[in-house]
C-alpha cells in the first residue's frame, strides 16, 4: 500500500500539503476564537463537513506513512509538533545542530493550545520539550523513543509570545541517551520558563521491525544506528 513518489512529485505535493496545513491552522484559530451567532456556526459546520468529504475521497490507513514523509530520516509532514501539513501543530520550526548535539525550535503558541486563560497548556509545553529532547538525540545519530520525561514548569508560558525551545543531548550509554531541554521567551532568553529531561531508548532492530510492521515501510529513525 506504500505510495511512493518521485522527488519531483514529492516536492510539488509537499508545497500543496503545507498550503492546506496553513489554511487549516487559520481555520482552527478562527474556530476557537469565533463569537459569530449560532446560524453562522451552523453554516460553518456544513462547509466543514463538505471539506471533510472532499479530503476523504482518498485516505491513508491509520498506520500508513504519508507519501510526503521520509520514514528513513523520521521527517513527518503531519507531525503534531512541527508538521507543515498538520492543522493541530503550533507548528514549531526546528533547526538541527548535530555538531553541537543540539536542536533549536522556534514557535508562537496560539489560542487552540490554551490551558489557563492566556497561558499555554502544560501538556503542550511538555510536548514541545519532548520533541526537542528526542530530536537532539536523533540529529546526533542516537534516534530513540522517549522512555521517561520529567518537566519542571518554572514560569507561566504566555500565548502569542515567540518562544525558543532548545534540546541538548547530554550522554549516550548503549541504546540509552539522556537529553535536557528548556523553553524561554525569545526576548528574555535568560529566564527559563520550563525545562525537561528525558531518557531516550533506541529500539533493538528486531523490536523496531515488529513495532513498525504495520507501516509496511523501513523505519530507521527510531533505532540505534551505532
Ligand atoms: C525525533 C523527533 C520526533 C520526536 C518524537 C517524540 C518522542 C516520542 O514521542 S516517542 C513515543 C513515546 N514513547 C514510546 O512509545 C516508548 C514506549 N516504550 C517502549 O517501547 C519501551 O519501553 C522502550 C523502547 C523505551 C524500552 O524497551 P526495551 O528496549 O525493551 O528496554 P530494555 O531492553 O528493558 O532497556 C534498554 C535500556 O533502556 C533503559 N530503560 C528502559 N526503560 C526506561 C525508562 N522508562 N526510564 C529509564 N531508562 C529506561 C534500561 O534501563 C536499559 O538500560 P541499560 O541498557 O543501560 O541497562
Amino acid at each position: 500500500m506504500a505510495r511512493e513518489l518521485t522527488p519531483e512529485q514529492r516536492g510539488v505535493r509537499r508545497d500543496a500539503v503545507a498550503e492546506l496545513g496553513q489554511a487549516l491552522r487559520d481555520l482552527v484559530d478562527a474556530a476557537v476564537r469565533t463569537e459569530v451567532p449560532p446560524d453562522r456556526l451552523a453554516e460553518a459546520t456544513r462547509a466543514a463537513r463538505d471539506l471533510t468529504g472532499l479530503l476523504s475521497e482518498d485516505l491513508r490507513e491509520v498506520h500508513e506513512i504519508a507519501s510526503v514523509d521520509d520514514p528513513a530520516t523520521g521527517e513527518r509532514w503531519y507531525s503534531p509538533v512541527y508538521g507543515p501539513g498538520s492543522p493541530v501543530a503550533p507548528p514549531m520550526v526546528v533547526q538541527d545542530r548535530p555538531e553541537e548535539r543540539r536542536c533549536v525550535g522556534r514557535v508562537t503558541v496560539g489560542k487552540q493550545h490554551e490551558g489557563p486563560p492566556g497561558l499555554v497548556h502544560g501538556g503542550v509545553v511538555a510536548t514541545l520539550l519532548d520533541h526537542v529532547l528526542a530530536r537532539s538525540a536523533r540529529a546526533a545519530g542516537h534516534g530513540g523513543l522517549t522512555a521517561s520525561l520529567t518537566v519542571s514548569y518554572r514560569r507561566p508560558v504566555h500565548l502569542g509570545v515567540p518562544l525558543v525551545v532548545t534540546g541538548e543531548l547530554v550522554s549516550v550509554e548503549g541504546r540509552r541517551a539522556t537529553a535536557t531541554a528548556r523553553v524561554v521567551a525569545e526576548d528574555a532568553p535568560e529566564i527559563t520558563l520550563a525545562e525537561g529531561e528525558a531518557t531516550l531508548v533506541a529500539l533493538r532492530a528486531d523490536r523496531a521491525s515488529e513495532v513498525f510492521a504495520r507501516t509496511g515501510r523501513d523505519v530507521g529513525a527510531w533505532t540505534s544506528r551505532g
